[in-house]
């Protein structure tokens, strides 16, 4: 008899092949653009984000643009209980495990991320609900539940999707913002409902649903 796959491993392995199978230039640019014009019209001082491995959205060219736009950028570093660790961004970063690449400053605490203004959350998929499909660690959801500040989860075009498998222990995001699929496209905001939408994110030109 083959191994029991799980729906969550069943829709990683899907997400992934997907993701390595198709760039996705016109998304990245997108996200950049979105996450830019949200911590501006936040004015968030501290953003926490991830370094996005390959084929993840955002792409190599997400960090840059934060550390242009936002005062103080933090970034994950996994500890071996796969809860999360924070350091500030600085300009470089240092391989981890995992093929992960994480920042080399001092070690702020899993409770760092509690005075965030802002969190970007890595995802392989998002339902509309807002239950996230991660890389499988647990990791965020130890952070999200710790995080008071909109979350939001970056996503390629088609991983926003009707629904994600989810289990008692999911935490979910605020909002997922989809990137583009051309040239002129902007990102989408997806507003989770029950999630009142901070009314500087009207004003910014996001296409985005009205969140409840
Ligand atoms: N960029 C980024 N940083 C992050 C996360 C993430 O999802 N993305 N994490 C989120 O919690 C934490 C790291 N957790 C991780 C847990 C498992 C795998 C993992 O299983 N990787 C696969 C390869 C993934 C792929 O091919 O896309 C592997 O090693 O086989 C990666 C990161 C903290 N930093
Ligand atoms: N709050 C928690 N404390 C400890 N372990 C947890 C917690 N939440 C989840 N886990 C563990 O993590 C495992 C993986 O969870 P899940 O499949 O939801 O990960 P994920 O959200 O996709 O991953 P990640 O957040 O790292 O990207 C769960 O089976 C569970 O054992």
């Amino acid at each position: 008899m083959p191994p029991a796959v799980s729906p969550k491993s069943e829709l990683r392995s899907h997400i992934r092949s997907a993701r390595r199978s198709s760039a996705h230039p016109f998304s990245d640019k997108s996200l950049i653009e979105a996450v830019s014009a949200m911590v501006r019209a936040a004015d968030a001082r501290t953003v926490a984000a991830y370094a996005p491995l390959p084929f993840e959205a955002g792409g190599p060219g997400l960090l840059p643009a934060l550390f242009a736009v936002a005062p103080q950028v933090l970034l994950p570093v996994l500890l071996p209980s796969r809860d999360l660790d924070w350091a500030r961004y600085d300009g470089t970063l240092a391989g981890g495990p995992l093929g992960l690449s994480e920042p080399t400053g001092p070690r702020l605490g899993v409770d760092a991320v509690r005075s965030v203004d802002l969190m970007l959350v890595p995802a392989l998929a998002v339902g509309l609900d807002g239950t996230r499909l991660g890389q499988g660690g647990g990791s965020y959801d130890r952070v999200l539940a710790r995080v008071t500040a909109p979350t939001i989860a970056l996503l390629h075009p088609g991983e926003l999707l009707p629904s994600v498998p989810a289990e008692p222990h999911d935490q979910r995001v605020s909002g997922a913002l989809v990137g583009a699929t051309a040239r002129y496209e902007t990102a989408h905001l997806h507003w989770t409902k029950g999630c009142a939408i901070p009314h500087y994110w009207h004003s910014i030109g996001l296409s985005a649903n009205d969140g409840g």
